[in-house]
């Protein structure tokens, strides 16, 4: 019974009142074509609607975590959808908010099907700036459906499916939910849509903070850096980091990258003012055959250049997400830091480094393009 109160001594039931602590579940879905870092991010505004509601005393509900699945941009392996345990460290994310991985509620529940009581799909206004001005709001569209897999599986069904225009921040979500008070299996589409309720704040960062990585990826990345980069410490001083972000970038962001002579003559710039340093560790998705350039380049003007290269035995078990947070986490240590503007794998880079404690100079730094105006990077600083 699980709309009534019952009284276990009495055995008598009053409607309209839970007894059951069965937990209400949210459960979200991203934009295919968005990337790993950028999820990260959609990840955190969940997780603080869940932190905060629980706060409020809204203690009965949970947020399931999307399998990483079929991501664009990873090439091993796409097609097996992953579980935030082999990235991160769910102990720790539990921490924070209350999470549950997709496998877990397949055990708890002993069923080989899960149905969802509602999908939203969330849509974007055409014109966020209506009569001039930035308003929170959503309106339902109506019935609507959805074609396809969920993450991947094919035994998850949803059973009403909602369109939704939606502007506004994460925590208005809980309006959408009021909709249907009964329901306990609650999905978002388009789980991007919704903004951060309070970006850049302690709780913000408490929450950044809980997205500790899976200790298996830090403890070769930790291993690669006493190995390679001379370095047993939390923070190094014997390297500088770049994470040179190439593919659609390179192809579509003439503005605002540079070439890989550019790119060259900046590391060289920036190490002629650290004169102790002689080691460049290169966090990349270009080719080999840019990245040998890059590297030629390098070490003419005598400095030793390392790049991460994945055992198969790591693909296989960490894909390409795994590699990535290896790079993210050797970037994070380095004495200096100069990332890709406008890359999300650069911003998760600068976090990481906020929380190492660096000092800020030494993390917003950014290449910039060959020619032409290049702004200087926002510093999203720590707040404890
Ligand atoms: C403009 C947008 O930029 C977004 O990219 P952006 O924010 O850099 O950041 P991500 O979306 O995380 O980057 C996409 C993927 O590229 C790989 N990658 C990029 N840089 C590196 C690196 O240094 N090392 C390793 N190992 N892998 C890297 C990695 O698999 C990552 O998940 C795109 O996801 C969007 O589709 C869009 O193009």
């Amino acid at each position: 019974v699980d709309t009534e109160y019952c009284d276990i001594n009495t055995k008598t039931c009053d409607s309209g009142i839970e007894i059951n602590n069965e937990k209400k579940q949210i459960f979200y879905y991203v934009n295919p074509p968005e990337g790993f870092n950028l999820r990260r991010d959609v990840y955190m505004r969940f997780a603080i609607m869940l932190h905060e509601a629980q706060k409020q005393g809204k203690d009965n509900w949970e947020l399931v975590l999307p399998p990483w699945h079929n991501l664009f941009h990873w090439k091993s392996d796409r097609r097996v959808p992953k579980p935030w345990g082999k990235f991160f460290d769910i102990n720790s994310l539990k921490s924070f908010a209350p999470v549950v991985e997709m496998h877990e509620i397949f055990t708890k529940t002993k069923k080989k099907t899960l149905e969802l009581d509602i999908l939203y799909i969330l849509e974007n206004y055409e014109d966020a700036f209506e009569n001039g001005v930035f308003e929170e709001k959503w309106k339902v569209i109506g019935d609507c459906s959805h074609s396809g897999q969920f993450w991947g599986y094919n035994n998850v069904t949803v059973k009403e499916v909602l369109c939704v225009k939606f502007q506004g921040k994460n925590s208005k979500l809980w309006e959408l939910i009021a909709l249907h008070p009964q329901y306990k299996k609650i999905m978002f589409a388009h789980g991007e849509i919704p903004l951060h309720d309070s970006y850049g704040s302690k709780t913000y960062w408490d929450c950044r903070k809980s997205m500790k990585f899976n200790k298996k990826l830090v403890k070769i990345a930790k291993n690669y850096i006493s190995q390679h980069l001379d370095c047993k410490t939390k923070r190094c001083e014997t390297y500088l980091s770049v994470h040179w972000r190439r593919q659609d970038f390179a192809r579509s962001r003439g503005n605002d990258v540079p070439s890989i002579s550019g790119t060259a003559k900046q590391i060289c710039d920036a190490l002629k003012k650290l004169p102790k340093i002689k080691k460049v560790f290169i966090a990349t998705d270009a080719s080999m055959s840019e990245l040998n350039k890059l590297e030629k380049e390098l070490t003419d003007h005598g400095y030793e250049v390392h790049f991460f290269l994945p055992s198969a035995s790591i693909i296989d078990e960490y894909g390409d997400g795994g590699v990535a947070i290896i790079d993210q986490i050797i970037c994070s240590k380095a004495a200096h830091f100069i990332g890709t503007h406008e890359s999300t794998f650069t911003y998760r880079i600068q976090e990481e480094r906020e929380i190492l404690g660096f000092d800020s100079s030494t993390t917003f730094n950014r290449l910039c393009p060959d020619t032409g105006k290049c702004e200087r990077p926002s510093k999203w600083t720590i707040v404890n």
